[in-house]
């Protein structure tokens, strides 16, 4: 593994049983992404996108394989140091913004940095300079409710990257938009990824948002595969 890998997926089974069968989605998935990499997931529905995701970002346990993050390999963590690793290390962005309705743009965005110890100072300021960077400033003080689709995603990245993860995981995160909201966000995504040197994998059905990618990938049959957009 390079040294500068900062989240490595290998050997990766994950199934499903539904009644008398069981579902094989990911079958011995291997997939490495490197410090600063953007990387865009492109497949067909149903093909298992959110499943790698949730497996990478320790939300799912696989069947067999490893997940090592930052170095750390996550098998045989405790639920506490998993749930620890990933508050830390990982920041997911899904296609809804799951933003908690009763507070503000910039609570939501200063929440998990109270989480993980910061004063309050601390966190509004970084959770200010967030907004800024996503041209948002002037909507802290609204509750989500009151934003558009393209403000509500932006403030779920912002939220996504305030503790500073290694990976960034996004699942969809302009699925929701309309073409035009959908490129200026994802534009907005790109410049912070990219300004921060993060790493991040974003799941996409959009071609042409995934080609400005560094690379890209698709799942075939259960495994991930280099994929030409
Ligand atoms: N908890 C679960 N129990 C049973 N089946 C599941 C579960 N989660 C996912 N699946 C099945 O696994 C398959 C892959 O699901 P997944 O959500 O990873 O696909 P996807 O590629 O992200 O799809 P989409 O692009 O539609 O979001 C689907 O057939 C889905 O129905």
């Amino acid at each position: 593994m390079p040294s500068d890998t900062v989240l490595s997926l290998s050997g990766i089974d994950r199934h499903y049983g539904q009644g008398e069968t069981t579902l094989s989605i990911l079958k011995g998935a291997d997939f490495s992404l490197r410090s600063g990499e953007t990387v865009a997931l492109v497949a067909p529905s149903g093909t298992g996108k959110s499943t790698l995701l949730h497996v990478a970002g320790l939300l799912e346990h696989p069947d067999a394989g490893e997940v090592t993050l930052g170095g750390v390999a996550c098998h045989d963590l405790s639920d506490e140091r998993r749930t620890a690793m990933r508050r830390h290390s990982v920041g997911f962005v899904y296609q809804f913004h799951h933003l908690l309705p009763e507070f503000s743009a910039l609570e939501n965005i200063m929440m998990p940095q109270l989480i993980a110890g910061l004063s309050r100072d601390e966190a509004r300021e970084r959770a200010s300079q967030l907004l800024d960077y996503m041209r948002i400033g002037h909507r802290g003080e609204h509750r989500p409710a009151e934003l558009s689709g393209g403000e509500q995603q932006r403030v779920a990245i912002a939220r996504a990257v305030a503790n500073a993860p290694l990976v960034l995981l996004a699942d969809e995160p302009t699925g929701n938009l309309d073409p035009e909201t959908a490129s200026y966000v994802f534009s907005a995504l790109e410049a912070l990824v990219r300004q921060s040197g993060l790493a991040a994998l974003i799941a996409t059905h959009n071609h042409e948002l995934a080609r400005r990618m560094d690379r890209c990938v698709t799942l075939i049959d259960g495994k991930v595969v280099d994929f030409l957009a």
